[in-house]
Formats: structure tokens, C-alpha cells, sequence
């Protein structure tokens, strides 16, 4: 059986240190800042459109030089910030409970690759995840599908279910024909019931069990 997780938002609540990077990126330009609510916001497409939504936000626009430099001291900042992302409650339990069961855990994010690699190691995640397709790893990112289908031709031949928090999980899921389970507590812009999903959980202590009744 394999299941399949999105990182920001499902595991780790990574939306202050995300905030904290994008101001550090904000102030070098001296442009004002944004809100954690706004940061939190600008989430979910990976980090190009992260940076692009944040200069708009604090100036109004997009320029392109001043764009090119954001991406690049934000990436800078982003693979370091981890002083205030937690694990969401009952994910370290679940995530051993399928591995324990014979689960092949992978990991599909768009998160870009050496952020995403900093944070398992920061929780001690390192050999968690038999698979790691983050935002960077293809030419495109979630809600394309290929991410989400590299990560499972990656794994063994089995059942499986992907496992995420948002709007793009969702759509992405659809895209590869994954049974979806929603987790509602993270970074979703719209009501539960306007995301397609196969089942929907807020308590971590019960993915096991979705798990097992949605894989196929
Ligand atoms: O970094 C992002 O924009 C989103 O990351 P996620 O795909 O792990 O939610
Ligand atoms: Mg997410």
C-alpha cells in the first residue's frame, strides 16, 4: 500500500517561518510587509508564485529584475527558516503507524527540493519518505499531475491514496485519479464541501484508518 503526502499545510504547519522568510525578502527590498494571514495566503503553488504574489501584495507589481532577486534571496532564507513550524498533532503516530503496517510513504509537494529536504531533516524525517517530488523536481508543479504520478512510479505497484490540505491537492488528485483524503486544518482557501475529496479529517489519529478504507 502506498500513501502519499503533501508537506506544507498536511505534516508541518510551516506558515510562520514561510512569513518570516518572505518579510526578511520584503524588507532587503525595502517594501513593506505582509501579515502572517497574507503570507499564509500566497502559499500552495510553490515558491516562484509565493514570491510573485508577495511583491505584488507589498508594491502593487511585479518587476522583473527586482522579482529575479526576490526569488533568490527568498529561496536563501526559506531553507532555513524552521524556528517556528511544528508538526501538525498525531502526524509523527500516523506516519509510524502505516510504516509500521507495510505503508510505502512518499512525499509530493511543491515546496522546492532543498527547503523541502531541510525540513524532514530538521524533524528527523530524513528516511521517512521513500520518495521525494518536490516543487522543483519537474518542469511542473501540482495541479499538474505529473508530480503526484512520478512520486508513485516511484513506489511499488500497490493501492494507494494521496493525503494534502488544499484546493491544488485536490485538483491534483482529480488530474491522476488518486483517491484524495482532505485534511481541514491547513492553508485551504475555500469550505470543505467546495473541495473535491474522497474523505475529510481533522484529527490526525484517524488517517490510519481513512487510509486503509480509501487506497485503491
Ligand atoms: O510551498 C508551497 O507553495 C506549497 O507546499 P505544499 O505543496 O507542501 O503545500
Ligand atoms: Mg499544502
Amino acid at each position: 500500500m502506498r500513501a502519499i503526502f503533501d508537506l506544507d499545510g498536511t505534516l508541518v504547519d510551516s506558515a510562520l517561518d514561510i512569513h518570516a522568510a518572505g518579510n526578511r525578502t520584503l524588507a532587503a527590498e525595502g517594501l513593506p510587509l505582509v501579515t502572517p494571514d497574507q503570507a499564509r495566503s500566497f502559499v500552495g503553488r510553490g515558491a516562484k508564485v509565493f514570491v510573485d504574489r508577495l511583491e505584488r501584495a507589498a508594491s502593487g507589481t511585479n518587476d522583473p529584475a527586482r522579482t529575479e532577486r526576490m526569488r533568490a534571496r527568498f529561496a536563501a532564507e526559506y531553507e532555513i527558516a524552521h524556528d517556528f513550524s511544528t508538526v501538525y498533532p498525531g502526524v509523527e503516530t500516523a506516519l509510524a503507524t502505516l510504516k509500521a503496517q507495510g505503508w510505502q510513504l512518499g512525499l509530493c509537494t511543491n515546496k522546492p527540493l532543498r527547503p523541502a529536504l531541510a525540513v524532514l531533516a530538521h524533524f528527523g524525517w530524513s528516511e521517512m519518505f521513500e520518495v521525494v517530488i518536490a516543487g522543483d523536481s519537474l518542469p511542473v508543479t501540482k495541479p499538474d499531475p505529473a508530480p503526484l504520478l512520478a512520486a508513485m512510479q516511484a513506489l511499488d505497484d500497490s493501492p494507494l491514496v494521496y493525503v494534502g490540505d488544499s484546493e491544488v491537492d485536490a485538483r491534483t488528485a482529480q488530474a491522476a485519479r488518486v483517491p484524495f483524503a482532505l485534511y481541514t486544518l491547513g492553508y485551504r482557501k475555500s469550505p470543505i464541501d467546495q473541495i473535491p475529496h474522497a474523505e475529510a479529517f481533522d484529527d490526525w489519529s484517524t488517517l490510519p484508518a481513512i487510509a486503509h478504507r480509501l487506497a485503491r
